[in-house]
């Protein structure tokens, strides 16, 4: 059924309104007269999540009365972004709204969009595309639920205080969040610690069964994920953490005050706060209670499903796929065997066979660090049946590797979940791998990576199970919302279908020699510039130029991702510019944004170092017109979609072999900036299907970089075969960025001039030279517009549409299911 009623369901401008001023006064008990832009902001969202809801439950309806397989995409992460405007698109409805506001004295619907908080609720790439995959399964119409943790903190905001990222924590709960509907009576119950003890049943059969010591309730919050323009709407299902017993009495009675609060305070403690590191497995404890809390809560209400839907239990994989995002859900593996054994008494044959069928395992980092393996007496503590789970899988999984390699003890270690090297350790890529009938990459060059380099055994072992599926990213969001001005250059210019089918994109191809359109086009591209500039001089006080080259790298920081590169190079333009040397240099903003997880000082270095670089030449009247250096601070998603969208050149220049994919480099040219990048991810497809003249190459590939790291790599060698590259770390070292304190970056210039281990050295030259390229391309505007039109042209593959039909034929096999409204 539907609900008619025009307040809670009318489209136009007036039943918004309407809407919203029902919501002022009913929900948020405030008058029109009085209300302020954040309760227009939460009155508006209220009103559109009415319009939401009809085609919420229709969806959830529709599995309900004819079941359907469904994906489960579990993830540790999901930065989901701003919500409000991205409803209102995909409900077809900005224009109502813009309409509604100004009802009520607004200027504009941005002045409403800019108070909204985002749910940082991720970390970086990983968290994002997840977000991406979640908005494409609804608009492809396929139903999905993802799977996470409501942390009450996510990633913390950054500000730059002299120069150094300073976290401030993330309350984007305060004041209330409109978008999330607590489902408390579908809560679960989630062990921890304890023991195990085998029984006999009362058939008489042997089992074993898991005694927790402590447990903590899972409260179910869900966010609706509307398809765009189709009556689809998926959910994301994040959990809280609550205690059991949330106050004792007893304790209070004796006057024991902390204990009687003692159990909610650890219990609400897992979903806390969300683990700021993009890369870097801490081992803590509390991550992996996460990590068990959210995939048990999840399984637990899969399982419920199909018993109040009276589906057997033995037809979960023909119900449910699931998809673990990394490793950091991979303790599902474990989790499903002990829910099928211990509580639904499956034979384990059986339970093996439903949980291989179900589970699939994305890897998203070659990054040793950054590869989980839990240390065994803390896996052992905290989760004890399942590590009796895991030696079973284990045991029968090295028996075929046995009859495999008859005799290769040493294959035996490389391959077992259990690392016996030095500490003991449980590796949780081995258990995902072992456990998933499917592993994919990222991107061809990462997926090819994982079977020669990360797991050439099991590639060996099982060739079939390896696979790829290159990432992408949505084009609603990040063209059609981002970009307005040149998604309606592309509705006039090749009619609005190419929001979603994105191979569309190709016909502006025939525009590439049409002067006037190129004009247009390098047009949309200035008006975001200019936006951006104003923003950057609200938060930083500095100037910049729209008409100059706008260059940007946005990301997390880290040293393989090379923003010290980026920044070495800015010195060399300087020096050239003070030496009277830049003859051809295009005038240049460089842009930087991104956050360095709280624990890794080389990334804060990097930063530090970035603004030291930003205060000399920013303050320099020889690089007026010239040079302008900014470090834009706290970049999320809501930045990204000002950036991405008014950039000329694209940084992507990770030393080869390191970057699984990148998706910045997809957004930026789907929005028709140019990117300056090595052949690392998705790098490489980005610059076969773009055209190879219409990208910036440089630099080392993947195996040029290896056989330099095997033939004993010396980074002075190529500072001191680089006169411009040696003047600019001689200018480090006398503290000319850092007000004489030649102490400063001392650990930077150790690490690039002695172990230099992302090869910053051996890239520096080609990376300049490059970046010549780059300047004298700029010189000629009619022509650097049409390389740019061909990015944009030729980006349709990168859309998260392909990728999510990628996944639902080779991976999920599941098809779209049409949800009925029949009002
Ligand atoms: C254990 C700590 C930790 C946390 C996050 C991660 C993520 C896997 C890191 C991440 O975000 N990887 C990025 O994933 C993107 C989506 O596939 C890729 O585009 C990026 O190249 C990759 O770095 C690893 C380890």
């Amino acid at each position: 059924g539907c609900y008619a009623d025009p307040i809670k369901a009318g489209i136009d401008a007036d039943a918004v309104f309407d809407g919203m001023t029902e919501h002022l006064f009913f929900t948020l008990g405030k008058l029109a007269t009085s209300a302020s832009l954040r309760d227009l902001y939460m009155a508006l969202s209220y009103a559109v999540r009415d319009r939401l809801m009809t085609r919420y439950l229709a969806s959830q309806e529709a599995i309900r009365a004819k079941p359907h397989k469904t994906v489960a995409y579990f993830s540790a992460e999901f930065l989901i972004g701003p919500q409000l405007n991205n409803n209102l698109l995909n409900l077809g409805i900005q224009e109502e709204a813009e309409e509604a506001v100004k009802r009520f004295g607004i200027e504009s619907l941005n002045d409403i969009l800019e108070v909204e908080e985002e749910p940082g609720l991720g970390n970086g790439g990983l968290g994002r595309l997840a977000a991406c995959y979640m908005e494409s399964l609804a608009s492809l119409q396929v139903p999905a639920i993802g799977y996470g943790i409501r942390y009450e903190f996510g990633i913390f905001n950054q500000i730059i205080r002299d120069g150094w990222q300073i976290e401030v924590t993330d309350k984007w709960l305060k004041g209330g969040w409109p978008w999330e509907l607590p489902q408390p009576d579908e809560s679960c119950f989630v062990g921890f610690g304890g023991r195990t003890e085998n029984y006999i049943d009362d058939q008489g059969n042997y089992r074993s069964r898991w005694i927790p010591s402590e447990h903590a309730i899972g409260v179910p919050h869900d966010i609706p994920i509307l398809g765009y323009r189709v009556n689809n709407c998926d959910r994301l299902r994040l959990w809280r953490a609550d205690a059991t017993e949330s106050f004792d009495f007893y304790a209070f009675n004796i006057g024991d005050y902390y204990g009687a609060v003692e159990e909610k305070v650890a219990s609400e403690t897992i979903s806390k706060v969300l683990y700021p590191n993009d890369g870097t497995d801490e081992g803590r404890r509390l991550r992996l209670k996460q990590q068990h809390f959210f995939v048990s809560c999840s399984l637990q209400d899969m399982i419920r499903s199909l018993e109040t839907r009276n589906i057997p239990v033995e037809q979960f994989s023909e119900n449910w796929t699931v998809q673990l995002n990394d490793t950091h859900p991979a303790i599902a593996v474990a989790e499903l065997m002990r829910l099928l054994i211990d509580n639904h008494h499956f034979e384990w044959d059986q339970a093996w066979d439903i949980t291989n069928r179900s589970v699939a395992y994305t890897n998203h980092t070659l990054l040793p660090e950054a590869l989980e393996k839990w240390d065994l007496n803390l896996f052992k503590s905290l989760l004890p049946r399942h590590l009796e789970l895991i030696y079973e899988i284990n045991k029968r999984f090295l028996q075929q590797v046995r009859l495999r390699y008859p005799g290769n003890d040493l294959i035996l270690r490389k391959l077992s979940i259990i690392d016996e090297e030095g500490s003991k350790a449980v590796r949780m890529a081995h258990l995902a791998t072992i456990g998933a009938h499917n592993v994919n990459g990222v991107a061809a060059l990462h997926s090819d990576l994982i079977k020669r380099q990360l797991m050439p055994e099991f590639a060996d072992l099982w060739p079939e199970k390896f696979t790829n599926v290159t990432n992408g990213v949505t084009p609603r969001r990040w063209v059609a919302l981002s970009n307005p001005e040149l998604a309606s250059l592309l509705d006039q210019e090749i009619g609005s279908n190419w929001i979603t089918n994105m191979d569309l994109l190709t016909q502006l191809e025939e525009k590439e020699n049409d002067s006037n359109f190129l004009d247009v086009f390098g047009a949309t591209k200035l008006l975001g510039k200019r936006k951006l500039a104003g923003y950057i001089h609200r938060q930083t006080g500095i100037l910049v130029d729209p008409s100059t080259l706008f260059d940007v790298q946005v990301k997390r920081i880290h040293q393989y991702k090379r923003q010290h590169l980026n920044a070495l190079q800015i010195i060399a333009q300087y020096l050239r510019i003070k030496n009277g040397t830049a003859h051809s240099i295009a005038p240049r903003t460089v842009i930087f944004g991104g956050k360095a997880a709280p624990g890794y000082l080389m990334a804060k270095l990097m930063i530090r170092f970035i603004n030291g670089i930003a205060e000399v030449v920013n303050a320099d009247p020889d690089m007026d017109g010239k040079l302008r250096v900014v470090f834009l601070p706290d970049y999320n998603v809501k930045l990204g979609e000002q950036v991405y969208s008014a950039t000329d050149l694209s940084e992507q220049i990770s030393t080869a072999g390191k970057e699984a994919s990148g998706t910045g480099n997809m957004k930026f040219a789907m929005n028709g900036a140019l990117t300056i990048g090595t052949l690392d991810g998705a790098n490489v497809e980005i610059r076969d299907r773009v055209g190879k003249e219409n990208f910036f190459l440089f630099g080392k590939t993947e195996s040029e970089i290896m056989k330099l790291r095997k033939n004993g790599y010396d980074p002075k060698q190529y500072i001191e075969k680089s006169p411009e590259l040696s003047e600019a770390i001689r200018l480090i070292e006398l503290g000319h960025f850092s007000n004489g304190d030649n102490e400063l970056f001392r650990p930077l210039l150790n690490s690039l001039t002695g172990y230099d281990p992302f090869f910053v050295m051996a890239d520096f030259d080609d990376y300049l030279l490059a970046q010549d390229r780059v300047s004298k391309a700029w010189q000629n505007h009619k022509e650097w517009n049409r390389m740019a039109l061909l990015n944009t042209a030729r980006s349709g593959f990168f859309s998260s549409d392909r990728s999510i039909r990628e996944y639902c034929s080779s991976i999920w096999k599941v098809n779209p299911l049409e949800v009925e409204i029949t009002c």
